[in-house]
C-alpha cells in the first residue's frame, strides 16, 4: 500500500495504515453456548427406503389427505410478490423455506455431535453429512419452489468425494437424512434416490458472475462453531446482474433476543433466528420456529467508546491482535464479542453491537458465500459493509471476492 493511500482516512475514521497495522491484545467475551434443544431426528438414522411414494391406493389416499402446512404455488407466490411491491417475494419465501429445512437437518446432526462427544475425535463424517445434507435440501427446495429461468447455484460442496469407492455408506446416510427431513416437514410428498442426491449437490458448481441470477449458498457457515456446539449459520443469497438482491441467514443457536446483554433475555431464552433482507425492502428477523417477522435496524451508537465489536471466534480466521489494535485506536472500551459464522452480521443488523471487524491472515481468499447474505442483511438494516479501503464488496467476480484488505461492517454513524 502506498503512503498516500495510507494517509487517507478509511472506514471508521482511521487512516488505512491503522486498519492494516499491528497489534494490541484484548480481553474477550465469548457468546455462551446456546441452550441445548432436544434433537428432532435421531442420528445416525435407521435406513429408509430411497423412494417412499405410497404404492397401495388406500395408503396413497391417506398420505395425500394428511395435514400439511399451506403453501402457495410458485405462480401464486409470484403474483403475491407483484402485489406486495417486492419483486423478489417469491424467491424470498423459497429461500426462507430452504434454509429453515436445512437448519432442522443441521440441528439434528449438531445435537448428536455434541451429545456423543464426536467433536474431540478425528472423525469428521457427521459434519460432512450435515454440510452435504444442508446443501442438498437448499438446492432441492429452490428448484421445486422457484421455477422461472435457468437455475444457477454457487455453493461450497461438490459430489466428487461421495462418488468415490468407499463412500457408499455415507452417501446412504445423507440420502436417508435428507429424505427423512423432507418427510418430517410435511411440505413435499417426494423422496430422492442417490443419483438425485448427488446431482442436487452438483447443482452448486455454478461459477456465478456479473450477469443473470445466481443463488449463493454456504450450507454450514462456521463449521468450527458447528462442531463445538456453538454458533453457525446456513447462509443463502441471490445475485441478480452481479448485485446481492436478497439474503437469508438461519442461525439455529443464536438467541432471539439481543446478545449485547447475554443475561438480560427478553424472549425466554429462545434460540433460533432467521434473518432476511430484500433489496430496498429492509431487513427482518423471525424465529426459526415461525414467529411473525419483525423489522430490524442497526444500532444508532455514534461514539465507538460506547460500542462493542464482533469478530471471529477462531483466531485462525481473523487476526485478533490487529482487530484489538483497531478497536483500541477507536476508543472501544468493551471486549470483543467473538462468535462464529455470519451470525455476526445478523447480530450487528439488529443492533446487538456496532462494529464487525474481519481481517483474515495474509493469502486467504474470501468466498462470496461467506458474505453475500450477511452483507445485505446489514445494509438493508441501515448499516454499511466495505473492505478496509472503503470499497463496496463486489460479488460479481465469480466464486471469490476480489479483495485482500479485510472487511468492516458497522452503522453509518461509526463508519
Ligand atoms: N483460514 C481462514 N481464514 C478466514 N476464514 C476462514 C478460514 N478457514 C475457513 N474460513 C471460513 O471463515 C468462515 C467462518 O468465519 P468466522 O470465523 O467468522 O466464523 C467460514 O466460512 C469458514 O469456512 P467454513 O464455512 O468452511 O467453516
Ligand atoms: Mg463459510
Amino acid at each position: 500500500m502506498d503512503m498516500a493511500m495510507a494517509a487517507r482516512l478509511g472506514p471508521l475514521g482511521l487512516p488505512h495504515a491503522a486498519l492494516l497495522g499491528s497489534s494490541a491484545a484484548a480481553s474477550t467475551r465469548a457468546l455462551p453456548l446456546a441452550p441445548s434443544r432436544a434433537p428432532r431426528l435421531p442420528y445416525p438414522l435407521p435406513h429408509f427406503p430411497t423412494c417412499r411414494r405410497p404404492s397401495s391406493s388406500s395408503s396413497a389416499a391417506a398420505y395425500a389427505a394428511r395435514p400439511r402446512p399451506r403453501r402457495g404455488s410458485p405462480r401464486l407466490l409470484a403474483v403475491r410478490a407483484m402485489a406486495s411491491g417486492n419483486p423478489y417475494a417469491a424467491e424470498l419465501a423459497a429461500a426462507k423455506k430452504a434454509v429453515t429445512l436445512a437448519a432442522r437437518l443441521c440441528q439434528a446432526v449438531q445435537q448428536d455431535i455434541v451429545h456423543s462427544g464426536i467433536q474431540s475425535k478425528a472423525d469428521k463424517s457427521p459434519v460432512t453429512v450435515a454440510d452435504y445434507g444442508s446443501q442438498i435440501l437448499v438446492s432441492l427446495v429452490l428448484k421445486m419452489e422457484v421455477s422461472s429461468g435457468p437455475f444457477s447455484l454457487v455453493a461450497e460442496e461438490d459430489s466428487e468425494e461421495l462418488r468415490k469407492d468407499g463412500a457408499e455408506e455415507i452417501l446412504e446416510e445423507i440420502t436417508d437424512l435428507v429424505n427423512e427431513t423432507i418427510s418430517d416437514s410435511g411440505s413435499y410428498n417426494i423422496s430422492f434416490m442417490k443419483e438425485g442426491i448427488l446431482s442436487a449437490i452438483d447443482d452448486g458448481k455454478s461459477k456465478g458472475g456479473p450477469t443473470g441470477r445466481h443463488w449463493v449458498l454456504d450450507p454450514i457457515d462456521g463449521t468450527k462453531g458447528f462442531v463445538r456446539g456453538d454458533q453457525y449459520a446456513i447462509a443463502l443469497a441471490l445475485l441478480d446482474e452481479g448485485k446481492v438482491v436478497l439474503g437469508v441467514l438461519a442461525c439455529p443457536n443464536l438467541p432471539l433476543s439481543s446478545i449485547s446483554n447475554p443475561n438480560g433475555s427478553s424472549s425466554g431464552g429462545q434460540v433460533g433466528a432467521l434473518f432476511s433482507a430484500t433489496i430496498g425492502c429492509g431487513a427482518e428477523v423471525e424465529s426459526l420456529d415461525g414467529s411473525p417477522p419483525q423489522k430490524i435496524s442497526v444500532c444508532s451508537i455514534d461514539n465507538p467508546v460506547n460500542a462493542s465489536f464482533f469478530e471471529s471466534y477462531e483466531s485462525a480466521h481473523s487476526m485478533h491482535d490487529l482487530t484489538g489494535s483497531i478497536a483500541e485506536k477507536l476508543g472501544v472500551l468493551a471486549p470483543p464479542v467473538r462468535i462464529d459464522s455470519q451470525a455476526k452480521y445478523g447480530a450487528l443488523a439488529r443492533g446487538d453491537g456496532a462494529i464487525y471487524l474481519r481481517f483474515p491472515h495474509k493469502g486467504y481468499k474470501e468466498k462470496i458465500w461467506d458474505h453475500a447474505a450477511g452483507s445485505i442483511v446489514v445494509t438493508e438494516a441501515g448499516g454499511i459493509v466495505t473492505d478496509a479501503a472503503g470499497n463496496d464488496l463486489d460479488f460479481s467476480k465469480g466464486r471469490f471476492l476480489d479483495l485482500d484488505t479485510g472487511i468492516i461492517a458497522t452503522n453509518k454513524q461509526c463508519y
